[in-house]
């Protein structure tokens, strides 16, 4: 097991900064807790990189990105840059295609101290374990664009090289959980939506044990909020996925509930944020809610550092400060970002009895 790694922190625009500040001060005890070591360079992307480097991502950072062993990202975006010519939300864009970033992994558990804050009944979330597994680098996010007062166009091209590896992350997945994968399209009207729905179906042969159901992506956005008890692995394309993780972080009740993890090919770094953005609504207050960059931080040590020991640790840590009642205003509670982090780090480890 190795004990030493590069950690590339991008914290990024609005409630970026304080979310990743509190990751870090998290992952930090972790690494002390395990005699791990953590080598920290930071840098800037999003609005911030556009105002001080003249664009959303230098070359200098991207290669960063790539010697790093991965990557903590806060969020990009801010309303100054809404009109203009490069956006900053082009920077994380660069960035994953950058790493060839393919697979990302948005788990989405119910939470039993957090049934009252989901705007949904108890009865249909509780329980709810989803991974969502989002097609990161194709679609209609990367195919050529027009843009224009008169006339725009986002052309979404999908190969079968490309749904085919996602497909496998999505299996691969679904045998370590409930051996159920629901394949979200739009056949019915999307030629690349025909042509997912066939390589995923040619894909299924090699996992003879795990369940492949097809559902349009109009009626899985409504089976997710009447039933979501459904699902085990979700996998779809880039902006469905975009779209469907949104949704799904009301299941647990707040968009700062929900970790991700962008993965390439094995060996590469990945990129570990939050499924959140920006919040310029409550940036600077201390109200942001940090679970969600915290349980990515977990996620990288689960998915590319290879130490599920520090990564379960973590998590503990939060389980143990959710009932415990640390809870941010979006979760109906009073606590700050801070006062969230220094708790999850208290209890880190917590169900070994070393708090
Ligand atoms: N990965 C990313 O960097 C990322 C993801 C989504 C949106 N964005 C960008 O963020 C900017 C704002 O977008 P938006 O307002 O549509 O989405 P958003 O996710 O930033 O905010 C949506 C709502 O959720 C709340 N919220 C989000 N994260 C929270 C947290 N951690 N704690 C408490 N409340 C939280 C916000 O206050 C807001 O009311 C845009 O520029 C968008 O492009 C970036
Ligand atoms: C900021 C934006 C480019 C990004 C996306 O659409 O992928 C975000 O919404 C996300 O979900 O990670
Ligand atoms: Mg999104």
């Amino acid at each position: 097991m190795r004990d030493s790694f590069d950690i590339l922190l991008l914290p990024g625009d609005g409630i970026g900064p304080e979310v990743v500040g509190a990751a870090r001060g998290v992952m930090d005890l972790a690494a002390e807790h395990f005699g791990v070591k953590l080598r920290y360079e930071e840098r800037k992307i999003g609005g911030e990189a556009i105002r001080d480097e003249g664009g959303p991502v230098s070359d200098e950072t991207l290669e960063a990105a790539r010697a790093s062993d991965s990557v903590l990202l806060g969020a990009v975006g801010h309303p100054d840059f809404d009109d203009a010519p490069v956006r900053p939300e082009a920077g994380l864009l660069k960035l994953r295609k950058h790493l060839g970033a393919f697979a990302n992994l948005r788990p989405v558990a119910a939470v039993p101290a957090l049934l009252d804050a989901s705007p949904l009944k108890k009865e249909v979330v509780s329980g709810v374990d989803v991974l969502i597994v989002r097609e990161l680098t194709g679609g209609a996010y990367f195919g050529e664009k027009e843009e224009g007062d008169e006339r725009a166009s986002d052309l979404s091209v999908y190969t079968k090289e490309e749904i085919d590896r996602v497909a496998r992350v999505a299996f691969d997945a679904a045998k370590r959980r409930k051996r159920r994968v629901t394949s979200v399209d739009k056949a019915n009207v999307m030629a690349t939506g025909r042509l997912w729905r066939k390589v995923v179906t040619e894909v299924s042969k090699d996992y003879p044990d795990v369940e492949l159901d097809h559902v349009l992506v109009d009626a899985a956005a409504m089976h997710l909020v009447r039933e979501p008890g459904r699902f085990d692995v979700m996998l779809t394309e880039n902006l469905f996925g975009d779209i469907l993780s949104d949704e799904a972080a009301m299941l647990p009740g707040s968009m700062g509930m929900l970790p991700s993890a962008s993965l390439g090919e094995p060996g590469s770094p990945g990129i570990f944020e939050p499924v959140h953005g920006s919040a310029p609504d409550i940036a600077g207050q201390g109200k942001a809610n940090p679970y969600a960059a915290i349980l990515s931080a977990a996620m990288m040590f689960r998915h590319t550092l290879g130490r599920p020991d520090v990564a379960e640790a973590i998590e503990q840590g939060v389980s143990v400060a959710l009932e415990a009642h640390f809870l941010t205003a979006d979760l109906g509670g009073s606590k700050t970002t801070e006062q969230v982090a220094e708790a999850v780090g208290r209890w880190i480890g917590a169900g070994e009895g070393v708090a």
